[in-house]
């Protein structure tokens, strides 16, 4: 921080002193390999150096004209230090100057605006409003000269806005958009996915849809049942060419180096025959990203062996209602958001945990923190779903796996058609009541026999996507659990506590 004491910049400084020292001194015979003299490079240092200990420049008017974003990084014009890695740039590249260019009106206008008094002060604009920037600044009398960086020393100097102008109302946000920027194939344990990366006009985070329809690598008609995105697969410029496409995954079928078919532009129009649609609606999930319970396989939460389940049975095969009925690939999508820790992010998370180590539980823990117990949001997903052509209004709906009541209620917030919910059974549940395995048959789209259905859920092999595989079990993940029934209105049964429950 820099001062602004009245004695500031006029009295003698030994750390300027001790920099000019270090800029022009001999340097001692030891140092001499380590740090070579660059008197041009240090050119502007000099300058500044100089005029900071002149007798009417002050060590603010030194930071602020010469150094920009020195104090506040993110200055306009100003340099980003913290960004700075003693590397010189100019060594691969047209070394860039420092210009000083003054952002200031001439004093007459500043006068005339009642922004320097007749004795040669400057005064704050009278009754304006601190704007967000201000207070963060260390001092309201910011002054608005800067220096840039070439090559745009001639850039013209715009006159001060009336800070009225700078201070940003709070806007009402645009529609949500979603582009898929890209999309490819990924093989996993349960069978193949689509793995989809969005960009979104709300966040910079890159979230994902893994999209689970292997019946349209064989097909390689764009058929309505498809799970296709509208603006992955949408013209993005006149210039595009079929290598562009298939390089972002707009194909259809498989692709191989004998088999490259880019695909076309489409829309999301429901089919005359949806209705006569005879496979089940898609199953999806909307999952909330955790570092700790899908990476390294953390028993504090379910949410690893939740996102490996949702794979695994979005990818069942179902069983369509038309004559004679035969088995297809399963179909649907686990939307991933990047919303690690129910909003909060990892750090808060991992504070949150500590807390709950002391006792707390996790909605309590994440109130302590300023926190609100659960700070997702759905818009996004809602958005990349209708990029996909799940859940629309007019088309055959979703199935959804949660057993998140809030979840159901965003996602239909967001005009996202469900047509039923299929719960989450814990794998460790199910591992010790068998009861919870049997789900009822219009509860799921699969037709597996219930005891084969047990057998495949414990039994299962262990996949790449969840440390430890099926062995997910423990104190912390019951805690959790039961939190999750009692505090966060889960459709769970409780059936340690009431054996009648399951
Ligand atoms: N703040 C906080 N977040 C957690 C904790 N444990 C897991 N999470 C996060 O919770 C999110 C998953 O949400 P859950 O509440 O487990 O499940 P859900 O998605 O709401 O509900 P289901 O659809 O039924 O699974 C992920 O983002 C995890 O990182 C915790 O103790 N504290």
């Amino acid at each position: 921080m820099h001062h602004h004491g009245p004695d500031c910049g006029h009295a003698h400084h030994d750390a300027d002193a001790a920099l000019l020292d270090m800029l022009t001194g001999p340097l001692p015979p030891s140092r001499k390999t380590m740090l070579s003299r660059r008197d041009a490079a240090l050119d502007p240092l000099l300058m500044a150096a100089a005029f900071a200990s002149g007798p009417h420049v002050t060590r603010h008017h030194y930071h602020h004209d010469f150094f920009p974003g020195v104090m506040v990084p993110q200055e306009e014009g100003g340099l980003d230090w913290t960004k700075f890695t003693g590397e010189d740039a100019g060594a691969k590249q047209e070394r860039k100057r420092l210009t000083y260019v003054s952002r200031q009106a001439p004093r007459r206008t500043r006068v005339q605006q009642g922004l320097v008094t007749e004795d040669g002060k400057e005064n704050d604009r009278p009754g304006e409003n601190v704007s967000l920037k201000q207070a963060e600044a260390p001092s309201k009398k910011r002054r608005s000269s800067t220096a840039i960086v070439s090559p745009s020393p001639s850039a013209p100097v715009p006159a001060q806005k009336p800070l009225s102008e700078s201070v940003t109302p709070l806007k009402v946000l645009p529609p949500v958009e979603v582009k898929c920027m890209a999309r490819t194939r990924i093989p996993t344990p349960h069978g193949l996915a689509f793995l989809h990366l969005y960009h979104n006009n709300r966040d910079t985070k890159e979230h994902l849809a893994i999209v689970i329809d292997s019946a349209q690598l064989s097909d390689a008609q764009h058929s309505s049942t498809h799970i296709r995105s509208q603006s992955l697969d949408s013209v993005w410029s006149d210039t595009e060419t079929d290598v562009d496409r298939i390089t972002r995954g707009a194909y259809v079928g498989r692709l191989g180096p004998l088999s490259q078919h880019a695909s076309a532009p489409h829309s999301h129009q429901t089919p005359a025959s949806s209705s006569s649609n005879p496979l089940p609606a898609p199953l999806i999930r909307i999952h909330s990203e955790c570092f700790t319970g899908e990476t390294i396989g953390s028993m504090r939460c379910d949410c690893g062996e939740q996102l490996d389940e949702a794979i695994r049975q979005i990818s069942q095969p179902v069983t369509p209602s038309s004559e004679p009925p035969a088995q297809v690939p399963g179909r649907g999508a686990v939307i991933y958001l990047r919303q690690e820790g129910r909003g909060i992010g990892l750090l808060s998370k991992i504070r949150a945990y500590n807390l709950q180590d002391l006792g707390h539980d996790t909605v309590t823990a994440n109130l302590m923190l300023g926190h609100k117990a659960d700070e997702r949001g759905y818009e996004i997903a809602g958005a990349i779903l209708r990029d996909l052509g799940l859940g629309s209004e007019a088309g055959e709906g979703v199935r959804v796996l949660t057993n998140n009541p809030d979840k159901i209620s965003a996602l239909e917030k967001e005009g996202v058609k469900i047509v039923e919910r299929v719960p989450m059974v814990p794998r460790s549940w199910k591992a010790r009541n068998p009861h919870l395995a049997v789900i009822p048959p219009n509860m799921s789209g699969d037709p597996l026999a219930p005891e084969l259905k047990v057998k495949v859920e414990i039994e299962r092999p262990v996949g790449a996507t969840l440390i430890g595989g099926s062995a997910v079990y423990g104190e912390d993940l019951d805690k959790y659990l039961r939190t999750k029934v009692l505090r966060m209105g889960h459709m769970l049964p409780l059936w340690m506590e009431d054996p009648e429950a399951a």
